[in-house]
């Protein structure tokens, strides 16, 4: 049976595009689903109607920032209420590739204040128990771009990413850990791994009463964490 805990944990992942969201969040599923945890991954812009509007918008001219903020917000107002708090209520954990950062910093780069931002998303989206953001170069990202084979679309052209990346910069947050996104993919999952279970997971408890690491901290040194992580590295 799956392990489920006595309250579910919320993980983000941010950063520009091409930062290494996507690539994080398979990797930290895989490991922590192969560990026997609940958990479930999620990204935003859903799949949903408003997110389905909002990916053609990328592709056929992009909306006035309001209408665009608009569409961010019902897409996130559905994946709050029918995925995100019922996961967290039945104890499982939630990676979310892009949450409400991202509003604030790509609706804040278009010029919207954000601070207004972040209270409106504030006001009906739970905050996450940790905020991953992936930190690279405009350069870097477009360049990784380029090299998955995409041209890029309207929201991925450098000045844009520049801008985009300086509000990302500015954030502060108790929950947010910032990570070297041009390190080794293994290298990142290791360190997010080291703060998961270091941080929020060592304070909650399954929801049979069990603890999360019962034999203490160390036991992530040699065991089923390298054993998934090295399962994840020979995909
Ligand atoms: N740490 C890394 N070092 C080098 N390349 C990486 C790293 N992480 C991911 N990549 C590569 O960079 C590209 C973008 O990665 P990924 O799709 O995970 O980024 P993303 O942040 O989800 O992007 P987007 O927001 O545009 O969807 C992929 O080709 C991926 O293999
Ligand atoms: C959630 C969210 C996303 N965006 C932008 C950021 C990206 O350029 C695209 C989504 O592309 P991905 O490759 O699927 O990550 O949407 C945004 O502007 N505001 C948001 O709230």
């Amino acid at each position: 049976m799956l392990k489920r805990l006595e309250k579910g944990v919320l993980i983000a992942l941010e950063g520009i595009d091409g930062a290494g969201k996507t690539t994080q969040a398979r990797r930290l599923f895989e490991v922590l689903s192969g560990m026997g945890y609940d958990v479930v991954r999620t990204k935003e812009p859903t799949d949903g109607t408003w997110g389905r509007k909002l990916r053609e918008s990328s592709k056929t001219g992009r909306l006035a920032p309001e209408q665009e903020l608009e569409l961010f917000l019902k897409d996130r107002r559905e994946h709050v209420s029918q995925l995100i708090t019922p996961g967290l209520e039945a104890g499982r954990i939630i990676l979310v590739d892009r949450y409400y950062f991202s509003t604030v910093a790509y609706q804040g780069a278009r010029g919207l204040p954000t601070d207004n931002l972040l209270k409106a998303n504030e006001a009906f989206a739970p905050p996450p128990d940790v905020l991953f953001l992936l930190d690279i170069s405009p350069e870097e990202a477009m360049r990784r771009i380029h090299q998955r084979g995409e041209l890029g679309n309207l929201f991925e052209e450098e000045s844009s990413l520049r801008a985009v990346a300086k509000v990302f910069a500015a954030m502060n947050f108790p929950y947010l850990e910032r990570l070297n996104g041009m390190d080794p993919p293994e290298q990142v999952t290791r360190r997010m791994l080291d703060r998961l279970f270091g941080g929020v997971l060592s304070t909650r408890t399954l929801q049979d009463g069990a603890e999360v690491l019962p034999k203490g901290k160390d036991e992530l040194s040699n065991d089923a964490v390298w054993a998934a992580l090295g399962r994840v590295g020979k995909r």
